[in-house]
């Protein structure tokens, strides 16, 4: 078995009004336009929470309240394995600035599935609808 690298991602599953933040990924990197939840890999010596804030403070200028862990979801590409972390958040400062993402949208969590999702969020987004009782089979195609 080939060893590789596992890099933590936390992520934020961010709620408001009954609404969840969804973040579309930027046209040039990785997973272009591919939607995701703000966050970002895990850097030397930083907790998970310390991780979150910092990212959510660079991606969107925003500060949180973490909520929740979530369970992990590990995707494996060529080099790596990205291990996300996702933990259910609410905003704590009002205005959003975008500094990396396209774009951001607020859906209900009905409308969630519907985005062209990274691949990985796939199984995040079937944790947080059974974390909230929401059965999923119901309303997706
Ligand atoms: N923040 C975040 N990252 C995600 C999600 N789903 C998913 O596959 N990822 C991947 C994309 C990236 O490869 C990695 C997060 O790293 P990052 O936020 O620092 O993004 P990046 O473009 O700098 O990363 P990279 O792929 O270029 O190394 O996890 C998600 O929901 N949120």
């Amino acid at each position: 078995m080939i060893f590789k690298p596992l890099v933590k991602v936390p992520c934020a599953i961010l709620e408001r009004g009954g609404k969840v933040l969804a973040a579309q990924r930027s046209e040039g990197g990785s997973l272009a336009l591919k939607w995701e939840f703000p966050g970002g890999k895990l850097e030397e010596g930083e907790t998970e929470e310390e991780c979150l804030r910092r990212e959510l403070q660079e991606e969107l200028s925003v500060e949180i309240a973490i909520g929740d862990r979530l369970p992990v979801t590990d995707r494996d590409d060529d080099t790596r394995t990205i291990r996300l972390v996702p933990f259910v958040c609410s905003l704590t400062s009002d205005t959003i600035v975008l500094t990396e993402h396209e774009q951001i949208l607020w859906l209900t969590p009905e409308e969630l599935p519907y985005l062209d999702w990274a691949e990985a969020d796939r199984y995040v987004l079937r944790d947080y609808f059974a974390y909230k009782g929401i059965d999923m089979d119901s309303f997706v195609p």
